[in-house]
């Protein structure tokens, strides 16, 4: 199954078309709500394979910054190019179409508690007119990677919290996103759970390597991340040997609206800036 979806992916990719360069750019991105800043002068790059971890202090904009991601947000000023495209300025009906090639996982969840788990994965393949039998194929594809396929008639009235999420990350990756935008996907969980969460997150990076954003408020949550790696003969995460670090996962650390860090785990680990230094202990 998981085969099937990578060569699912590397098919339907559309990369391919996209200018050369990173899969997000941000330059001097700026935006207030109510004359209060926001985010202020916000530039950094995501590449192709990427995944990055956007970390700060709860209110410090985090949640902000992923909405303009996906154009549900307008900044002020600066530019935001996503697939080489300038997306601050773009028209509603050109987003729509973007859209369909990010994959979303709220902190909430965000599912339709009226529908079935298997009419939610499939939300986005039944508004593009996806004939019932592969929708159905495709779900079944998706519920097998989050390993809840048993649940599939089941409604989301009747699943724990790890269980909603992981139905939140099977409709986020059914329609094999070229970038994925995970806000808080451990939010709420208790630490075990969490980790669940995040080893799918790392399945899913070391199976398709979307390109990813994810925020989280957990620091544990996001060094998980960054010193596993997905064994696809245990199917299970494993540790990255000899204390090594996944090299497609970066970080971003935002306080008060600024980037106070953009870089590698190592630089991150090893930082001599005293406020990142207590951020990170
Ligand atoms: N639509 C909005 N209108 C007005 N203010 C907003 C809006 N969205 C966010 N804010 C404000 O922007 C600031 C940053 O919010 P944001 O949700 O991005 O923070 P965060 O870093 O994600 O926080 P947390 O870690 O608590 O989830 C907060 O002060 C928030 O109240």
């Amino acid at each position: 199954m998981t085969e099937a979806l990578v060569n699912t992916k590397s098919s339907l990719s559309q990369h391919d078309a996209d200018p050369p360069g990173p899969v997000v750019a941000y330059s001097d991105v700026s935006i207030r709500f109510d004359l209060k800043p926001v985010l202020e002068d916000i530039s950094f790059d995501v590449q192709r394979g990427e995944t990055r971890i956007i970390l700060g202090p709860a209110g410090c904009g985090k949640s902000v910054l992923m909405k303009l991601a996906n154009g549900l947000l307008r900044p002020d000023s600066g530019t935001i190019k996503v697939f080489g495209q300038e997306i601050t300025t773009m028209p509603e009906k050109d987003l729509y179409k973007l859209r369909a090639r990010i994959g979303m996982v709220f902190q909430e969840s965000a599912l339709f508690d009226s529908l079935s788990v298997e009419d939610n994965v499939a939300y986005r393949l039944h508004e593009d007119g996806v004939p019932e039998e592969e929708a159905h194929k495709r779900v079944v594809e998706a519920l097998q990677f989050v390993e809840l396929e048993p649940a599939i008639a089941k409604f989301p009235s009747e699943l724990s919290g790890g269980m909603r999420r992981r139905v939140s990350i099977a409709r986020a990756i059914i329609s094999n996103p070229d970038l994925i935008l995970y806000d808080s996907p451990t939010g709420g969980l208790d630490p075990i759970t969490s980790t669940t969460i995040i080893e799918l997150v790392v399945k899913q990076r070391d199976v398709s390597h979307t390109t990813s954003l994810l925020i989280t408020h957990r620091l544990q949550d996001a060094f998980t991340l960054a010193r596993n790696r997905f064994n696809p003969t245990t199917g299970r995460m494993e540790l990255i040997p000899n204390n090594g670090v996944d090299d497609s996962t970066k970080f971003l650390v935002l306080n008060e609206g600024k980037v106070v860090f953009d870089g590698t785990t190592e630089a991150l680990v090893h930082t001599t800036d005293p406020w990142l230094k207590d951020y990170i202990s």
